[in-house]
């Protein structure tokens, strides 16, 4: 069975009684004794990780809040959730602070706020994200309890998101839950993003905390351009240090991406293989099999090469791509990424093909055109697919294609990594293999992100029996077999993260600034032109541009290829 997605509610199916699995920790945090609940590891001021059970955290500057050390067992966090009527505040953040309060990983004295405009109680509040609360399918003891005790931490205020008396309001609704012990503060701005500025500067001159830290989670998207991001950037700075903002891609929170760098640089068999040596293309897939259906008002203004490859694909290639850091540090690692992402080639018109789903019928069943939604202005030509062919001009990957593709409305749902190798060269059995095509022969390696967490090996191997004939197969490593017990979600694994003060997958101002020097030509180009995109049918394949533009490369999808 797959493990993703999976969620028990108390009342439904009760699967077979099985011992609680084992928590994993990140690399950043460490078991307790009992090896239950996850510590952070502090850093000490040279940097290196140290143990430590208290939430204490580097110091931000004068102008929230100061550093001094909290007494053992009095400090607290409160967590508001800005936004908390919104979608993704229910979708995402409620169910995956319960995840970890299930999991003990939510420190001993915490409070959850939500605020936003809409009128509610704190048990209207409750209401809400009780409907939403789900408890991971192999955990499901004391489900009830657990979650009646975490909403009892829940509260909530009403306020505008430019009020500063409305965050004052809540400040001391905070202070008294925060009941005298030393207070840390995480707001997540769980809002459209021309509210992010109005929340900052309300929220961090009446709200921050006096003794402890005060952080801001801003949720993408951070501007669309350089230039708006840049002006994004430096509104946010006017009230808040570098340190305090905490820029979510909740990609990077992904199992399969957290990975990435540890089937990187703790295999010897894979580092060696990691250039353009041996690596013939590399490719960064994403599909949905839906369309932009409740959001076509918010994406109508960004598309998909915002919305998806600027961030998410783009991180996922830096990760891939960086040469290895100095350590696991956050700014080690945030430094290698940021060469990377530096030395890579402005996107260029010509290897980037738009599209756009259109209407369709398809077993007594109509799929709407993109333009079909209300919110969605009429005649819009803001691409829903997107394929392009980026490359890094440094001495590893001088001339390798990294080609990317995005889309919604597609025929599935699936983001993978694929590393195409090169061929053998002189194959001696290049003739016996059952197919014709050299590509057949070729290694690929393949990271599947989601459904069903995957990795593996294509390769060539002897089909049994007397003759010699040779197949495709694969070396699979996958999650749900090898593994017991569900996969956090990524918005989980990035909470902890902030709460914890563990910068390594957030995104820093200079990457960011790096990852839109890349898409801000073309993005104008595109607009600047109005380049029509390809129509393509809702529930297909995507746009046929998209081959031609990998066949300029030499290169075939991985995806199309073979459908696995
Ligand atoms: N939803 C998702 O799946 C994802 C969302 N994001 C990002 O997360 C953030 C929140 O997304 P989401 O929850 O979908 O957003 P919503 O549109 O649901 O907005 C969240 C809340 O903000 C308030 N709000 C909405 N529009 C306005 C407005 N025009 N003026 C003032 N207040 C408004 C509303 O609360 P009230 O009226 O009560 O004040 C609303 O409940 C956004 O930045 C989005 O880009 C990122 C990835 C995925
Ligand atoms: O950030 C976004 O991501 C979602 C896809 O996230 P996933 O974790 O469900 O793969 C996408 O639907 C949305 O358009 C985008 O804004």
């Amino acid at each position: 069975m797959a493990a993703t997605g999976l969620r028990f509610r108390p009342g439904t199916f009760l699967y077979p009684r099985r011992a609680k699995p084992h928590h994993h920790c990140s690399p950043q945090r460490v078991h307790d004794a009992r090896g239950r609940r996850c510590l952070p590891m502090a850093k000490s001021t040279n940097g290196r990780p140290q143990i430590s059970a208290s939430f204490r955290d580097v110091a931000i500057d004068g102008k929230a809040s100061g550093d001094g050390p909290p007494e053992q067992g009095g400090a607290t966090v409160s967590i508001t959730v800005v936004g908390a009527s919104g979608d993704l505040a229910k979708k995402k953040i409620f169910p995956a602070l319960f995840a970890l309060f299930y999991e003990d990983c939510l420190p001993e004295h915490f409070t959850v706020f939500g605020y936003a405009r809409s009128k509610m109680s704190d048990e209207e509040l409750r209401n809400m994200i009780s409907l939403t609360l789900t408890c991971r399918i192999d955990q499901r003891e004391n489900c009830s309890d657990k979650m009646e005790k975490f909403l009892k931490r829940c509260f909530y205020h009403s306020g505008q998101y430019n009020s500063e008396e409305g965050f004052s309001e809540l400040d001391r609704k905070l202070k008294e839950k925060e009941s005298g012990k030393v207070p840390n503060r995480l707001f997540y701005l769980s809002i459209p993003p021309n509210l992010f500025v109005d929340v900052v500067r309300s929220a961090s001159r009446t709200a921050s905390s006096q003794d402890g830290w005060t952080r801001f989670i801003v949720e993408k998207p951070f501007g669309r351009d350089s230039e708006s991001s840049g002006e994004l950037t430096r509104s946010l700075k006017k009230y808040l240090a570098e340190e305090q903002i905490f820029r979510i891609d909740h990609y990077l929170g992904k199992e399969l991406v957290e990975n990435l760098s540890v089937l990187r640089f703790s295999n010897l068999v894979f580092e060696p293989l990691w250039s353009r040596n041996y690596i013939r293309n590399v490719q960064l897939i994403f599909s949905e099999d839906f369309g932009t259906e409740g959001r076509g008002g918010y994406f109508d203004n960004y598309g998909i090469i915002r919305d998806i490859m600027q961030n998410h694909l783009l991180q996922i290639l830096a990760l891939f791509a960086m040469e290895t850091p100095v350590s696991l540090d956050a700014e080690d690692i945030r430094n290698e990424k940021v060469k990377v992402l530096r030395s890579m080639r402005k996107l260029r018109l010509e290897d980037v093909v738009v599209g756009q789903y259109k209407g369709h019928a398809k077993g007594g069943k109509t799929y709407p055109a993109y333009v079909d939604d209300p919110t969605v202005p009429a005649g819009s030509l803001t691409p829903t697919f997107a394929a392009a062919a980026l490359f890094i001009d440094n001495a590893r990957w001088d001339g390798v294609p990294f080609l990317m593709k995005a889309g919604k409305a597609l025929h599935t749902r699936r983001a993978e990594i694929r590393v195409q190798f090169r061929r053998v060269p002189g194959n001696l059995y290049r003739r016996r293999s059952s197919g014709t095509e050299l590509d057949k022969a070729a290694n690929e390696l393949v990271l599947r992100v989601q459904p069903d967490e995957a990795i593996y090996l294509k390769i060539n191997n002897k089909v049994p029996g007397l003759g010699m004939r040779l197949d495709s197969s694969e070396l699979n490593l996958l999650y749900s077999e090898r593994y017991r017990g569900e996969i956090p979600d990524a918005y989980e694994r990035l909470l902890l993260d902030a709460i914890e003060g563990e910068r390594r997958l957030f995104i820093r101002s200079d990457e960011l600034d790096a990852a839109w020097a890349i898409f801000t030509p073309v993005l104008r180009e595109l607009e600047g032109r109005r380049v029509a995109p390809e129509l393509y049918p809702y529930g297909s394949r995507g746009p046929v541009g998209a081959h031609y533009l990998a066949a300029n490369y030499n290169v075939r999808w991985g995806d199309i290829s073979s459908d696995t």
